[in-house]
């Protein structure tokens, strides 16, 4: 006799599982492998489920694809400065692949890009830091190297804020570049006929 009255239907349950797995892994052309996820079922019943089926928490999570339950992966909240570090480099990167010749559409996105940071970056005091360095700095962002230079500029007054060493503006092409892209497929282009058609 099965120690769980239950178990009959788990199995059963599991059958119709990994039925509807073969059928997948045909429709999406692994008949040759019919288990993509390694020989797991895409459904299983957890065994804790199993022993104990008044058990909430694994009930929660029993029919969710092996995928979306990011195995192995706690979330852990992004500290002030990797969030930082993060924003200066998409910031700087921005800015080395910014067009020597940006169209008015260009500046006009960039200046609302920074005022946008200011409004909604998340770590509110440096939201409100950056509104007060954009007062005092509008952005420059006629061509590729006035606005780096205006972005080491401004980060520069947030290091000086925060005590820490001053970067060299003149070292900044060197520091940072374009996006490591094939065949430059990544930058921006700019244009030297500046047709302004959303702009009103
Ligand atoms: C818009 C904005 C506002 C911020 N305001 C605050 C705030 O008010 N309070 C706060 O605590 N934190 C703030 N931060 C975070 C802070 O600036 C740093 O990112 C964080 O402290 C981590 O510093 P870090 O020493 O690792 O280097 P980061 O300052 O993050 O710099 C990353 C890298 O950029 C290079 N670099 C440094 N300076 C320059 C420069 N001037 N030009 C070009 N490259 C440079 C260096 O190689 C450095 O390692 C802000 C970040 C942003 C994006």
């Amino acid at each position: 006799m099965s120690e769980n009255p239950l178990q009959p239907i788990f199995e059963t349950l599991e059958k119709v599982a990994r039925c509807v797995q073969n059928q997948l892994s045909q429709f999406t052309g692994h008949a040759d492998n019919p288990s993509p996820t390694n020989g797991q079922p895409i459904f299983s019943l957890s065994s804790s489920f199993k022993a104990n089926p008044s058990n909430s928490k694994s009930n929660s999570t029993m029919f969710q694809p092996k995928d979306s339950l990011n195995e192995g992966k706690s979330a852990s909240p992004v500290t002030k400065e990797e969030l930082g570090r993060a924003t200066w480099t998409f910031l700087h990167t921005l800015a080395a692949q910014y067009p020597d010749n940006p169209t008015r559409q260009q500046k006009k996105d960039v200046k609302e890009l920074m005022a946008i940071l200011s409004r909604m970056y998340p770590c509110k005091e440096c939201a409100d830091h950056f509104k007060e360095i954009l007062r005092a700095n509008p952005v420059q962002a006629g061509s590729q190297a006035e606005f780096s230079h205006w972005l080491c500029h401004v980060h520069n007054v947030v290091n000086r804020s925060l005590g820490k060493p001053v970067f060299l503006c003149e070292r900044v092409d060197a520091r940072w570049g374009k996006l490591d892209c094939e065949q430059r497929t990544c930058d921006l282009q700019g244009t030297t006929t500046d047709f302004g058609s959303d702009m009103h």
